[in-house]
């Protein structure tokens, strides 16, 4: 391990012990402030729970609209609820409307995994945090609206990256997990850590306008994510909400079925005999459909939940499973160093002069152009330029004045699919002059002009 893993995984554990500390002091400060308030004002407390009545007066008078719903178990339910230790992982698009639900149910204990700041780009989507709230943790941001939700729900906070080495020590104690992040990466780590654990987890996902949820390794039964599926997707097709974008109340639908699936779980509404393994998929656009398909039982020959396991715990603490190269990362990096200019190049050298017969070709989605973009430049996907199959007289058709000895530069949003088309327009098309800017459109506005917005 290098110092700056170490060094890392020290700041780590220091934050799950400053997290844990934390917890402590605010345990002892509520103790002594409800000592305090029954001394003063209820010297013989009317309403605990006692052996008749399992819930504080205050309880049965917040969960009765839950509780004279059949399908909870009334009360029986509600101490189920209470009993009940949650883990969730990520307060992004689902976990934000996931945890005020679960809170709001009367969710004895919830703990938050999350190392992420709130940022105003998540406001949109993430709305357990308000503009007041940028900049901090999202698990101190969570933390402090469920607790003026529901004051009753224990909630513990844990500001770290999941990983190998803490995802054990975080897990153990939790009866359920839901996992709220966005990568394969964590998603298989949570799988995985579940599976040797023996917990349920409710997963989903979703970007754009749609998203999918299930449950997995229902009750130490039930099929893993491993065994829909052994492979991870290629890393070119997983697309994440800052690339792909997101609409706020597709995501939070999925987050607050989520929930949905949480109470069942939690108040036995699924048994071990009828189980089914399901996923359930929905759209937002263009009309809102709900589908859900019967998934196949555990595999025999699963390397997490199967007969003979290799994904032990002993494999994933000493990481010998290693997600990252698991799952791998895409190759961006296509271009060798003389094809790429710097933004301040691209500045002085392009835009700040008018070179002649020079072609800036800006390669984003078109609604992305839409939103901004620099003068006189065209706009052609990287797709379409793929479509093209490098003939020059249909790049004509979109650029009428390009030919083999043309200068272009292009351009993208961080500099990544530029040089994916720096490539195709040396390599498909034959041209030989073309330059992609690093860093792309965004490190120009960063770095050049503030002024343009950015999304
Ligand atoms: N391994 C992990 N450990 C802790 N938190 C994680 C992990 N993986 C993902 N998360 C958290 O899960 C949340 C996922 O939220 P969401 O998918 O809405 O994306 P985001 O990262 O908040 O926003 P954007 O993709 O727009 O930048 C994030 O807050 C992220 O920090
Ligand atoms: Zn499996």
């Amino acid at each position: 391990m290098s110092s700056m893993e170490e060094l890392q995984r020290e700041v780590e554990r220091l934050q799950l012990e400053n997290a844990r500390l934390k917890e402590q002091l605010e345990k002892a400060e509520l103790n002594e402030q409800l000592a305090g308030s029954r001394e003063s004002t209820d010297p013989k407390p009317q309403n605990n729970a006692t052996d008749k009545y399992p819930l504080t007066l205050e309880e049965y008078h917040r969960y009765g609209r839950q509780m004279i719903v059949e399908e909870t178990g009334g009360v029986e339910g509600q101490v189920k609820l209470k009993n009940a230790k949650v883990l969730v992982i990520g307060a992004g698009g689902l976990g934000c409307p996931l945890l005020p639900y679960l809170a709001g149910a009367g969710v004895g204990t919830i703990g938050i995994v999350d190392n992420d700041t709130v940022d105003p780009s998540n406001l949109h989507r993430q709305i357990l945090h308000d503009s007041y709230s940028v900049g901090m943790l999202k698990c101190d941001s969570a933390k402090r609206a469920l607790n003026r939700l529901n004051p009753n729900v224990n909630v513990t906070t844990y500001p770290v990256r999941l990983d190998n080495t803490n995802a054990f020590q975080i897990f153990e104690g939790y009866n359920l997990i839901m996992d709220c992040t966005d990568t394969p990466v964590t998603r298989y780590l949570i799988n995985d850590v579940a599976v040797n654990l023996g917990l349920t987890v409710v997963s989903a996902s979703g970007v754009r306008t749609e998203g999918q949820l299930t449950i997995l390794n229902f009750e130490n039964m039930g099929p893993c994510y491993r065994c829909f599926y052994p492979v991870p997707p290629s890393p070119n097709s997983v697309s994440s909400c800052q690339e792909g974008g997101v609409i706020g109340p597709c995501i939070g639908v999925l987050g607050v079925m989520m929930a949905v699936e949480a109470m069942k779980v939690i108040l036995g509404l699924y048994s071990t005999d009828d189980f089914e393994p399901f996923l359930m998929q929905y759209a937002g656009f263009p009309k809102q459909s709900l589908r859900t398909f019967r998934m196949r039982r555990r595999k025999e020959m699963c390397a997490a939940c199967g007969t003979n396991p290799t994904i032990t715990r002993e494999a994933i603490e000493t990481s010998k499973i290693n997600y990252t190269e698991f799952c791998g990362s895409r190759n961006y990096n296509v271009c060798v160093p003389e094809e790429r200019i710097t933004v301040q190049q691209f500045d002085n050298e392009y835009l700040k002069v008018t070179s002649p017969g020079c072609i800036l070709l800006d390669v984003r989605p078109e609604h992305h152009y839409q939103i901004s973009h620099l003068p006189n430049t065209y706009n052609i996907t990287v797709k379409s330029l793929r479509n093209m199959d490098g003939s020059l007289d249909e790049l004509q058709k979109h650029i009428p004045s390009v030919s083999k000895d043309s200068d272009i530069v292009v351009l993208c949003r961080f500099g990544n699919d530029s040089q994916l088309a720096t490539r195709l327009l040396k390599d498909d098309f034959g041209i030989n002059n073309v330059k992609d800017v690093q860093g792309g459109f965004f490190k120009y506005i960063d770095d050049i002009d503030p002024s343009i917005p950015k999304y």
